[in-house]
């Protein structure tokens, strides 16, 4: 099969171009997007340089071997940028030194003459800008689960292919004398080169995408103030730890906060400081969940916690709270909590029905006089004066 040089190059200015148009508008409709823009930027630098580097076949060498190249070479550290761009680091310098190092060696007519020296270190430049490419993927890893192993794969394949370019390419002048390197080698380096910048646009738009919808889930499962789990997530947590405490018969409890005349608190000391205080009983309440525990703000200053244990462990827990909020004093401020405890030993789960009885223990403790813990059961089994909250 023999692949004609300037049908493909002109496959690959198509390509490049039709992709600076996608990513242009991919970049806009993602909100001007970084990692995006600079995408489009590098692919933008690319299409020139490759244009320039086709008047190779005109006889000039200037254009395409000085200026084509360093274009390409920009190209490279802009694409090195939107990888740094990704995880969210500064540009710095380093994205221009194969360019700049590119214009120095050819001030050298032993290298500005020598095609297989040009190739040679065109390979190894490409090599070392994908090695810094994986590198600063390597670090997205925990914030891109998914596509980090695509996005691998693709510059794995596009150093090898380099490495084989150093030992293969001998820099042998091509019959078809045109564009991209002038080797016998060019139809491979085309052909890599439309298969790369595909597989880089591909690869980007499902990692901005991949990234955005894990941020925009978490959004929506956070409360932005405390940064604890909202309502949302609490009761998509608790259904889970229903249907596991009723396949393993395992006690699931659950626990309703509510912090004591905070609109007193509000009143007195400002918004911002009633802000730090429920930011400052987040901590708490936190700092107490045990392995298999999650705390969540419901809503203004109530909150709410779902945890697989026992009802002893979880009145123990609420009463350690209790205590502990009692002596915060965030800021010189004092405030207190009640709260109301519910238990299921394993039988007939049903977290709703848990709620509504943690629910009225709670209202039972704001009417015991707040600042202490109420056990819903014992409250149904006893008179509510002989209930057996743990005042405080
Ligand atoms: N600073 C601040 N205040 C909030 C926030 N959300 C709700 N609040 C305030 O919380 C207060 C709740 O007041 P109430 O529902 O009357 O309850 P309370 O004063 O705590 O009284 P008891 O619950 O009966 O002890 C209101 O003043 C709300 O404005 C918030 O995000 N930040």
């Amino acid at each position: 099969m023999t692949l004609d040089v300037y049908t493909l190059f002109v496959c690959e200015l198509y390509v490049t171009l039709f992709l600076v148009i996608i990513m242009f508008f991919a970049w806009r409709g993602a909100q001007y997007d970084r990692t995006l823009g600079y995408l489009c930027l590098a692919l933008c630098l690319t299409l020139s340089g490759l244009w320039l580097s086709s008047l190779r076949a005109n006889g000039a060498l200037f254009f395409p071997v000085v200026a084509g190249n360093m274009l390409i070479l920009v190209a490279y550290g802009i694409l090195l940028n939107a990888f740094r761009a990704f995880r969210g680091a500064a540009c710095g310098y380093g994205w221009l030194l194969g360019m700049t190092l590119w214009a120095v060696l050819c001030l050298f007519p032993a290298f500005y003459h020598s095609l297989p020296k040009r190739v040679l270190v065109s390979a190894l430049l490409c090599v070392i800008y994908t090695a810094l490419m994986i590198r600063e993927l390597y670090r997205t890893r925990t914030i891109l689960p998914v596509t980090w192993w695509p996005a691998q794969l693709l510059l794995w394949v596009h150093i090898v292919f380099n490495l084989m370019r150093i030992l293969m390419d001998a820099g042998v002048a091509s019959s078809q004398y045109g564009a991209i390197g002038g080797s016998t080698f060019s139809v491979w380096v085309i052909i890599e080169s439309i298969l790369l910048v595909i597989g880089l646009n591909f690869t980007f738009l499902a990692m901005v995408n991949e990234r955005n919808q894990l941020q925009y889930k978490q959004a929506s499962l956070l409360d932005p103030l405390t940064g604890v789990w909202n309502r949302r997530a609490l009761f998509q947590q608790a259904e889970k730890c229903r249907q596991q405490c009723k396949r393993s018969r395992q006690p699931l409890s659950v626990l309703l906060f509510d912090l004591d005349h905070f609109k007193s608190i509000n009143d007195r000391f400002g918004h911002t400081q009633g802000d730090r205080t429920l930011i400052n009983f987040c901590q708490i309440a936190q700092g107490h969940m045990p392995l298999e525990g999650w705390f969540a703000r419901l809503g203004g200053e109530e909150f709410a916690a779902v945890m697989i244990v026992e009802k002893a462990q979880a009145l123990v827990i609420a009463e350690l709270i209790r205590s502990e909020t009692a002596q915060a004093q965030p800021d010189g401020v004092d405030y207190t909590v009640s709260i109301g405890v519910a238990s299921d030993g394993g039988g007939s789960l049903n977290v709703g029905n848990l709620m509504t009885e943690a629910d009225d223990a709670l209202y039972r403790a704001k009417a015991r006089g707040r600042n202490c813990v109420v056990d819903a059961r014992e409250i149904h089994q006893n008179p509510p004066t002989l209930a057996t909250g743990l005042s405080a």
